[in-house]
């Protein structure tokens, strides 16, 4: 579904960012990316959709290349990847339900979505994503009036309205709380158990990402140097590979063992 074939990206200022990744992630994977700060976990993850662009090699996207792609092709291969970011990325001022709307803008007219004129069957999938998530309740608040762990299962709406089939999730949870931070996650475990759809995540903590993840992938200075299942994620494993142990940081043992920062 998604394969990545000999890619390397150099920043303008020579910092490699990913050295020559081979990997393929099969659809309906639940992948966690780990790594040190500056690793390359964002740059990996944000060349799937081409917000970044590699400098050599090919990324695959269900058979198609999103590398080559250009014009019509290139929005097409785009709408069916979904993108949720650590600030959530909404349209504060805008309620949620125009947010989730903002999901389905790939599908129509630009005319069309500046109006605001969605027809019914969008409406009617885009309450049925925040059901999804909850939080159909708040379809008519202003964005900016929910809390934090709620503004990002809006942006999760807003990538299922798009009936994305790949959802690509920078940090997402980098600015929630211990308990908002695992009802977040729990919604992209549901959706990817229950819809089918391909997850790729950054994460800092490794033992959410054995949490969650199907398997993960971690990342060294643009390397891949751990890929395996979850059991695999071990704590001796990665001390093996990062040169450092990965201690509980507070009480709560379920939350946070960081590798990063
Ligand atoms: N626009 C840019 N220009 C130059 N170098 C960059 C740019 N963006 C990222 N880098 C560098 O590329 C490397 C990988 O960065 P990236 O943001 O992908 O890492 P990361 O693993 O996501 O880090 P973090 O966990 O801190 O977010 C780092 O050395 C970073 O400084």
């Amino acid at each position: 579904m998604i394969e990545f074939k000999q890619v390397s990206k150099i920043y303008p200022n020579g910092v490699v960012g990913l050295d020559n990744i081979n990997l393929t992630i099969k659809k309906g994977e639940f992948v966690v990316i780990v790594g040190l700060s500056g690793a390359g976990k964002s740059t990996f993850l944000r060349s799937i959709n081409r917000l970044h662009e590699i400098t050599s090699g090919e990324i695959i996207i269900d058979n198609t290349s999103i590398t080559k792609a250009k014009g019509k092709q290139l929005l097409k291969i785009r709408r069916d990847i979904g993108m949720i970011f650590q600030s959530f990325n909404l349209v504060k001022r805008s309620t949620v339900i125009r947010n989730v709307l903002a999901g389905r803008v790939g599908y129509h007219s630009t005319m069309r979505t500046l109006l605001g004129l969605f027809p019914p069957e969008d409406k009617k999938l885009a309450m049925r994503a925040l059901e999804r998530v909850n939080i159909i309740d708040k379809a008519y608040s202003r964005s900016d009036q929910l809390s934090g762990g709620q503004q990002q299962r809006v942006s999760i709406a807003r990538a299922l309205a798009q009936e994305a089939k790949i959802i690509l999730a920078d940090e997402p949870v980098a600015s929630l709380d211990p308990l908002t931070t695992v009802q977040v996650l729990e919604d992209l475990k549901t959706i990817n158990v229950e819809l089918g759809i391909t997850l790729v995540v950054n994460l800092h903590s490794i033992e959410l990402a054995r949490q969650y993840a199907t398997r993960i992938i971690g990342l060294q200075e643009g390397r891949v140097v751990f890929d395996g299942p979850v059991e695999q994620a071990t704590d001796e494993r990665f001390k093996e590979i990062y040169g450092q142990p990965f201690e509980v940081k507070n009480n709560e043992e379920s939350v946070n063992l960081p590798i990063s920062h």
